[in-house]
């Protein structure tokens, strides 16, 4: 099929107009064994659309209505805000700002121990890439002789590099350090696990053979289970701040059988939920596309998502792991072997042509947050209805995650719309739980009144900072130019932006309900200063915080361990935290650079912070457009590889747009920068049918990153979707035409 159906295809059902790939879809492979009839499903489909259409345009348009107020109060005020209580009383006069709701607390209903409990990692992936999707799944257990073996968290100094093979001297350092994590979270009574020589299960209970002599844990209750004989287990297991870690032992593996107490890796619980991403890491431009993310997500419900792997000279199939049993004290028992599964469908701004609704003017795409909402819930219907062999959810959830909304309307609509999808699905009400993405500022100044918005089946927020800087920037775009995007990070607004969300999230009761998350850690290779810095998440309250790899996954676990987050909310939500910056007006300062701190910017820093923007920029749209790759790896001007996705791509596309309006640089600095940076993407990525974008400078994806900043300033809320989607569409297009 090609990449846009033509109308002629197009399967007529009502007055919708649906692609065939997603007809066949739906009907060949999502419906059978649901219980709904075909024809009812998309009269259903049609009744709800006729609904949420009309309120989602509403919704746009009092967006734009909202940002032409903001342009022009900024243009009426240039420069950095002076009369800050004028601002804010501007921001209730246009409705902004809403009236916060008296107290309450969520009620969302039964959710899972990982959501309302379990503090830990949350890794987030590109549903769309079935092998990644599949690793995710599984990275709920993770090696950590592996993840300190593999990544700069071990240094390779001291003859302790990588190298090709197995190298003994680095695998020293891996074990002594997972033995002082041991020692730290595990200790026993007497010694160090350093110096075990075995472990076995006796009286139900853990021993533990040292040189000379025997001990126990410290704390006897942190062992649980066992696999194997009690005698010689294969795996004894452990559990702090509830979390599972797996010590492994086999005396016949290369690792175990040179450890004392033959020890072969100790395996941790890492990625404790995991968000599959229809929104900003990947590129789906079409019903091929969509079909291709519903498709997994339906599989992942079914608990047969596979996918071919090759590497290292060998190729398997990678299915999803099974649930892991033990003998425990009390009887044998199960742990889940696979996080528990979220799907984050997209917001709602975009439109799709996947379906198409008649109307007064014809057929008209319709809103892709609203056909998400029903086709991921009609996928999990399986893991809901007990129809899979590796279930998620546990009580019958379904958990998605809604990005990208600005304010309590739009909460509020998507808690109507997840109500309808419920009720064309035969679903009670709050099947499906809402994770709230607080990553826009009207969001962030109004989060009571989000939440309270969808109390009922609120089950997460997370602060989504890189969303939430390209708001910022776009918000006041017209202020003046903003502060350097790497100042970001210690501006007023941040900073009340992160210890307010958890505030609100404590005050509205989400503790022991619900997920507190915090954003992603962005430099995926950068794993020692993760592990050095990832710990603030869990220190600031959050349940959970995005990592963007399973190896990162296992290793940010290890702040589980050191950070009691259930005793830091209750610290914090009892006042007991000093320095908290939580007030709406700091929330409000906006990041405008002052005179002075523009005059200081030398030639050099402008062309720095430019070339930095676009590099990021053009590497990040070169794989988006051309290879319909939604999220990469590119290196930033001092070479760190960064992952760059939509969020990251909007900041870097409306800072320049920004500093271009105010005359920070000009457009022609722009247009060369663009070019320079473009040969420098070019030389970097380099290889095998790869098409570059010079010396001509004349191809889609080359085109789509000058227009994210060309015509930054007019982009819906500095979005980078309506762009990327349009040159994709014609890469699409070009190459289906052969
Ligand atoms: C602002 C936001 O919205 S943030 C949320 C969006 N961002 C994300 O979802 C980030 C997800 N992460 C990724 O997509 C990737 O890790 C990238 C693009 C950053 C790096 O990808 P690569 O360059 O291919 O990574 P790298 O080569 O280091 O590792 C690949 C291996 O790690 C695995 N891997 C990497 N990331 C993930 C992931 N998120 N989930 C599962 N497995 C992963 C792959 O399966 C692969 O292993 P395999 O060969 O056994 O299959
Ligand atoms: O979605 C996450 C973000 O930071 O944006
Ligand atoms: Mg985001």
């Amino acid at each position: 099929m090609s990449s846009q159906t033509d109308e002629s295809d197009r399967v007529a059902l009502g007055g919708l107009r649906v692609a065939p790939v997603l007809h066949a879809f739906v009907r060949d492979e999502a419906l059978p064994g649901s219980g709904l009839d075909e024809a009812a499903f998309w009269t259903g489909v049609e009744a709800l659309l006729r609904t949420f259409v009309p309120r989602n345009r509403a919704l746009l348009a009092r967006r734009d209505e909202l940002q032409a107020q903001l342009d022009a109060w900024h243009t009426a005020h240039p420069g950095p805000v002076t009369d800050q209580a004028a601002y804010v009383a501007m921001l209730r006069e246009i409705g902004y700002l809403v009236e916060e709701p008296d107290d309450f607390e969520i009620e969302p209903g039964e959710v899972d121990a990982e959501v309302a409990v379990q503090a830990g990692p949350q890794l987030v992936v590109p549903v769309l890439n079935a092998r990644f999707a599949a690793n995710a799944a599984n990275a709920r257990w993770g090696s950590l002789y592996d993840a300190l073996y593999g990544t700069d968290v071990v240094p390779e100094d001291d003859g302790r590099e990588r190298g090709a093979s197995y190298n003994p001297r680095r695998g020293a350092a891996v074990i002594a350090r997972a033995r002082a994590f041991l020692d730290t979270h595990f200790p026993l009574a007497m010694g160090s696990h350093a110096d075990a020589t075995g472990y076995a299960v006796t009286g139900g209970g853990l021993v533990v053979d040292l040189a000379h002599g025997s001990t126990g844990l410290a704390e006897p209750t942190q062992y649980v289970g066992h696999r194997g004989d009690p005698a010689t287990p294969e795996a004894v297991l452990l559990v702090h701040h509830g979390l599972h870690v797996e010590v492994q032992v086999d005396r016949t593996d290369p690792v175990g059988r040179d450890d004392p107490a033959g020890i072969r890796d100790v395996v941790l619980e890492a990625a404790v939920s995991t968000i599959m991403d229809l929104e900003d890491s990947v590129a789906a431009v079409d019903a091929e596309d969509k079909v291709v993310g519903y498709r997994n997500w339906l599989l992942l419900n079914q608990g047969t998502l596979s996918a071919e792997v090759s590497k290292g000279g060998t190729t398997f199939v990678r299915g999803l792991a099974p649930d892991r049993t033990y003998d425990g004290p009390h009887g044998p028992f199960t742990l889940p072997g696979r996080s528990l599964l979220f799907v984050r469908q997209v917001g709602h701004l975009m439109t799709t042509d996947a379906v198409l609704l008649d109307g007064p003017d014809g057929p008209e795409e319709v809103p892709e947050g609203v056909l998400d909402a029903v086709m991921t819930a009609l996928c999990s219907l399986p893991d809901l209805q007990g129809r899979t062999e590796r279930p998620s959810s546990r009580v019958g959830a379904m958990y998605a995650v809604k990005p990208k909304m600005h304010g309590p309307d739009e909460v509020a609509f998507t808690d109507d719309l997840f109500a309808a999808v419920e009720d064309l699905l035969g679903l009670p009400r709050a099947t499906i739980k809402l994770g709230i993405m607080d990553e826009e500022r009207r969001t962030s100044a109004n989060l009571k009144a989000c939440i309270h918005a969808a109390r009922g089946r609120v089950a997460f927020i997370n602060t989504g900072f890189l969303d939430r800087t390209g708001d910022e920037l776009h918000t006041s775009m017209q202020g003046g130019p903003m502060v350097r995007k790497a100042a970001m990070r210690s501006t007023a607004w941040i900073a009340a932006y992160e210890d307010r969300s958890v505030d609100i999230g404590l005050a509205c009761g989400l503790a022991g309900r619900a997920q507190i998350g915090k954003g992603m850690w962005a430099a995926p290779d950068a794993m020692a200063a993760m592990v050095e810095q990832k710990i603030a998440h869990p220190q600031a309250g959050a349940s959970c915080a995005w990592v963007p790899s399973p190896t990162a996954a296992t290793l940010h676990a290890i702040h589980y361990h050191e950070v009691d987050v259930a005793a830091r909310q209750r610290e914090l939500a009892g006042g007991l935290v000093e320095g908290r910056s939580t007030t709406l007006e700091q929330l409000l300062t906006v990041p405008l650079a002052d005179d002075a701190e523009v005059a200081a910017w030398s030639a050099q820093d402008r062309a720095d912070e430019v070339d930095n923007n676009l590099q990021g920029v053009l590497g990040y749209v070169k794989r988006w457009v051309d290879d319909g790759i939604g999220c990469s790896k590119v290196p930033d001007i001092h070479g760190v590889a960064l992952m760059e996705d939509r969020a990251t791509c909007r900041i870097s596309s409306q800072h320049v747009a920004n500093w271009m309006r105010h005359g920070v640089v000009t457009r022609d600095e722009v247009e060369a920068a663009l070019r320079r940076m473009a040969a420098v993407v070019d030389e970097q990525q380099a290889g095998e049918g790869y098409v570059p974008m010079g010396p001509g400078f004349d191809g889609h994806a080359f085109a789509a990153a000058r227009a994210l900043v060309l015509e930054g300033l007019t982009q819906p809320n500095g979005y980078t979707e309506p762009i990327l989607h349009r040159q994709r569409r014609s890469v699409k297009r070009e190459a289906a035409q052969g």
